[in-house]
């Protein structure tokens, strides 16, 4: 970029991208490196992929050529500019290292706030250089974390308060004014994909349940992302609502603005829930969250954008149902270009049919339609999805078919056979410890053989609100367990174990006083040894959002690893919390799920007697649908227990839960999944 004329004038040049961060990034160097020498300052990136040049200048009048790579140029939708003194005559040329391209720059005054307006900017570069050094290791955090959601949520309700404030004084954003329109699209964008129906019922609430909706959040995201740096870069603005436009840009600047990659983890969670339950997604697009009518929809943009990311990650017939919905609905809301969608659609149909064959067929995690989809309007509706052909022929009780007896199992299903059933039952236990004569626990029978049990209120809402406030600084994002090896080529940087998309929580490890206080409960009621070294781990805290799981594995994993005292001889899993929709543990080779229930845990053995990994116990955890989920695990280790319970020199045999000391007639033993 040349400038021609030098000093005492600042100028603030935004170069506002649809490019993610790290384009932005890369493009910064490549604007920097055409960036003659008297320019003050160049960042880009923290604010929503902007690039700012402060500059200063001493003639009224200035010509910018402004040198941009030509990668560059396709991301740049609008290059505005702000001024704190008024300029008489200003251009800019916008070029590319190729062939010249006149921009039509929107002159921004932000007027004339002076010297302290330039320390402010300076200052914010500051900041912004900063922030970009943290920038790349806070990717995406607002689709991984849920208490980031929630904090964002919790900011932006304060803001759209303040909004809408405004917008009752007609002084403030003037009728027809283009800054008042814009406010207004933003604020109408937040009451219609809120959690709440009523206006007034945000104003009573601080938080407004919108990241706990998978709709919604998407929306929340996509709003903050894409309207909000549109909002607030009005030219008036900052001149009308600066007190809050500084706190805007200053809560961004502390934490980040969303990415495009956190739009893509929220639609990649929506996709999971549509996998596994296998939703429709007109009902969805209309607020129906499985069971529940909520207040957030999507129109032909959201539905569009949903279908592209679907083709992009490989999930064909999602893509076709999506941009089949966007096609329907642009034509009433007209909000995209139908060319797009049904260039898209054609695209996804043509790709479908290109990956599609017959072997396909067997696949066990199908994406398909269960044939070749014409161009025909309408056709992919009769036709079936190769999911669901899947789910019919094979979900049950079968050992191969874990993953489709979990889709079976998520949505509520139980293989259970009526044999099995009838020998499960509840009771009082008041006899494995003296201390449950006066506090008798009840607990139920899930399975029976292996044994899998519920303990109903084992722990209370001010324990669970201690441990969870406990664990929250803690938390980082799930791997899969792997912490007792070198993981150093694998791990994620401050983490202990391999993220991965099998298991989409966030955890922490707590070992404080309500851990060893739940353990000894748990030792009252199993009769194991938990407290001691190397008895059992610390308690494991995890939290899912919607679209959080964990598919199918067994608990004991490591086992030819490590040395048998340290094997995860059995599980005790806290629910701290009911799940609004989904959540539940699928024992999939069971046949059998059970639902969170706040304050109740399930128990099971991993093993058998003769130490060997028991696969019927084999469990995962169903994604979130609506609302989110805290658990907590306790695994017990086989180190001290020899003591505790009899050793068999039979294989297989397996340890049984006993009822009030009792042990019942063995049944006989359930799946087939028998390992050594
Ligand atoms: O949260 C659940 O339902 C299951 C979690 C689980 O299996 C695990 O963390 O190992
Ligand atoms: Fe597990």
């Amino acid at each position: 970029m040349q400038i021609l004329s030098s000093t005492k004038k600042a100028i603030t040049l935004w170069l506002i991208t649809d490019a993610d961060l790290v384009v932005a990034k890369a493009v910064s160097d490549q604007v920097m490196a055409v960036m003659d020498h008297k320019l003050v300052g160049l960042v880009a990136g923290s604010v929503h992929k902007l690039a700012v040049l402060v500059a200063l200048l001493d003639h009224n009048s200035v010509n910018i050529t402004c040198t941009i790579a030509p990668s560059y140029m396709d991301h740049i939708n609008t290059v505005f500019i702000c001024t704190y003194r008024d300029l008489n005559n200003f251009n800019l040329i916008v070029t590319t290292n190729k062939s010249f391209e006149t921009c039509q720059p929107t002159m921004k005054y932000l007027n004339p706030a002076g010297y302290f307006q330039l320390a402010f900017y300076s200052f914010g570069i500051i900041l912004c250089c900063v922030n970009l050094l943290q920038v790349v290791d806070s990717k995406n955090m607002y689709s991984r974390f849920i208490r980031d959601l929630q904090d964002l949520e919790r900011f932006e309700t304060r803001i759209v308060k303040n909004l809408t404030q405004s917008l009752l004084s007609s002084k403030a954003l003037p009728i027809k004014s283009e800054l008042r329109r814009l406010v207004e699209l933003y604020v109408r964008d937040f009451y219609q994909s809120c959690g709440f129906i009523q206006v007034k019922d945000v104003y009573d609430n601080e938080q407004t349940r919108i990241s706990l909706n998978p709709i919604c959040s998407y929306r929340l995201i996509r709003r903050v992302r894409d309207l909000l740096p549109v909002v607030i870069s009005h030219k008036s603005f900052f001149r009308v609502l600066r007190p809050l436009w500084t706190r805007i840009v200053s809560f961004f600047w502390k934490g980040d603005w969303p990415h495009s990659e956190d739009v893509e983890t929220v639609v990649e969670k929506i996709l999971r829930l549509q996998q596994v339950y296998d939703f429709n997604v007109e009902q969805f697009a209309s607020g129906w969250i499985s069971t529940v009518q909520t207040n957030c929809t999507l129109n032909s943009v959201h539905c569009y954008e949903i279908g592209s990311i679907a083709l992009k990650s490989g999930k064909y017939a999602a893509a076709i149902e999506w941009l089949e919905l966007g096609k329907k609905k642009v034509l009433v809301d007209r909000k995209t270009s139908l060319a797009f969608v049904e260039f898209s659609l054609w695209n996804a149909i043509d790709v479908h049919n290109t990956e599609f064959d017959e072997d396909i067929k067997l696949d066990l995690d199908p994406v398909f339609f269960d044939r070749e989809i014409s161009h025909e309007v309408g056709d992919s509706k009769s036709a079936g999805k190769l999911r669901n052909l899947q789910c019919e022929t094979y979900k049950g009780v079968n050992q191969y078919h874990d993953k489709l007896n979990y889709l079976g199992l998520c949505a509520g299903e139980n293989f259970q056979s009526e044999a099995e059933r009838s020998r499960l039952f509840c009771w009082y236990e008041f006899k494995a410890h003296p201390s449950l004569i006066i506090g008798p626990r009840k607990i139920e029978f899930l399975n029976r053989s292996p044994d899998i049990i519920r303990v109903y209120a084992l722990i209370h809402d001010k324990e669970i609100q201690e441990v969870v406030s406990d664990s929250l600084p803690g938390m980082f994002e799930s791997g899969v367990n792997l912490s007792d090896f070198d993981l150093s080529e694998n791990r994620v940087k401050g983490q202990r174990a391999l993220t991965t998309s099998y298991r989409t929580s966030v955890n922490s490890w707590y070992g404080q006083r309500m851990d060893s206080i739940w353990s000894r409960r748990i030792e009252q009621v199993t009769g194991l040894t938990l407290i001691g070294n190397g008895a059992s781990e610390n308690l494991q805290v995890a939290s899912y959002s919607f679209g959080g799981h964990y598919i199918p594995h067994m608990d004991q994993v490591g086992h030819d690893y490590l040395p048998p005292e340290k094997h995860r001889v059995a599980t005790f899993m806290f629910y701290f919390n009911d799940v609004e929709q989904g959540g539940k543990t699928a024992f999939t080779s069971l046949g059998v799920a059970a639902t969170p229930i706040k304050g109740s845990a399930v128990f099971w053995y991993n093993v058998f007697k003769d130490g060997g990994a028991d696969w019927n116990t084999m469990h995962g955890a169903c994604p979130v649908q609506l609302g989110e989920k805290w658990a907590a695990n306790k695994w017990i280790k086989s180190g001290p227990q020899f003591l505790n319970r009899k050793c068999s020199l039979k294989t297989h045999e397996r340890f049984q839960i006993p009822v009030n000391n009792v042990y019942l007639p063995a049944t006989q033993a359930q799946g087939n999944k028998i390992e050594g």
